[in-house]
């Protein structure tokens, strides 16, 4: 990329970061720095903070403690979130839906011009939604849907991606669509972090890894960070956290 030599040296630079909710820390003192264009899997097992992680990321959880910072280029940051039912029930056609991807240049309330109708059309085409475009969303299998959005997220051009669980409940065939759609976000420059539990799929296609499991077992080298004495520190820390949460009865006692 030719801005490459004006770019900051880390585009997330997170300084002790502890999140969490009502004064409950969730995950502690998180520290690492992320370079501009790296494609970082965020591991870990349930409750280990990793989508608090990408809350505070985004402005909706303010730290406890510490700090980030983020240095975006124009664009700025895109976040896919875990896929919900809400984003079923809304009434919408694919078009409409993925043309709000579109928001930051059209604003509210303005029509979508004739090249920016293209451009919908071009990433619909893009995720394999060609044909979709009248549909309604809530008539989508869970795959179509996540192409969707990932067609969504392909317009608003965003220079640091935030993707939650991008694959959860997703087939071997659309995983694969949707991997070469990151990969090719990734040989553009741009910056992704994604949450993703298939150890496999990391291992083999996101060179950096950040394992968390309530703090930051490790940040780096995928090869270097998930190895099988993190992995199983990790599951330790994890089930430890469950007995105690049974012990106080909170809900995800019970959901685990
Ligand atoms: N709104 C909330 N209020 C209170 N506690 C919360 C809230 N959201 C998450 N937590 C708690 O914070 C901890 C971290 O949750 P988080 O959702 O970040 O984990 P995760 O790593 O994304 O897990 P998973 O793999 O299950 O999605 C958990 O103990 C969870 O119960």
């Amino acid at each position: 990329m030719g801005h490459r030599m004006t770019q900051p040296l880390a585009v997330l630079q997170l300084d002790n970061l502890t999140l969490g909710y009502d004064r409950h820390p969730a995950v502690h003192h998180l520290s690492c720095s992320i370079a501009p264009g790296a494609l970082v899997a965020v591991v870990g097992p349930n409750g280990a903070g990793k989508s608090t992680l990408f809350k505070a990321l985004t402005g909706e959880l303010a730290p406890l403690q510490g700090s980030f910072r983020m240095h975006t280029a124009p664009g700025g940051i895109a976040y896919l979130p875990q896929q919900s039912e809400l984003d079923r029930s809304f009434p919408v056609s694919v078009f409409d839906m993925v043309s709000m991807g579109l928001w930051r240049e059209i604003g509210p309330f303005r029509g979508l011009s004739r090249s920016q109708a293209e451009r919908v059309r071009a990433a619909l085409a893009a995720v394999g939604l060609s044909g979709f475009e009248t549909r309604q969303i809530g008539t989508l299998s869970g795959g179509q849907l996540q192409r969707a959005r990932f067609a969504r997220m392909m317009l608003q051009d965003a220079s640091l991606l935030l993707l939650d669980e991008p694959f959860n409940a997703i087939d071997a065939r659309t995983i694969e669509d949707l991997i070469a759609l990151v990969l090719d976000w990734h040989a553009e420059g741009r910056t992704i972090l994604a949450v993703l539990h298939d150890l496999e799929l990391v291992r083999r296609h996101f060179p950096e890894c950040l394992l968390l499991a309530r703090e930051s077992l490790g940040f780096g080298p995928t090869t270097d960070v998930l190895t099988p004495e993190r992995l199983a520190t990790a599951r330790r820390l994890a089930s430890e956290f469950d007995e105690a949460a049974a012990v106080c009865h909170r809900p995800e006692a019970e959901a685990a």
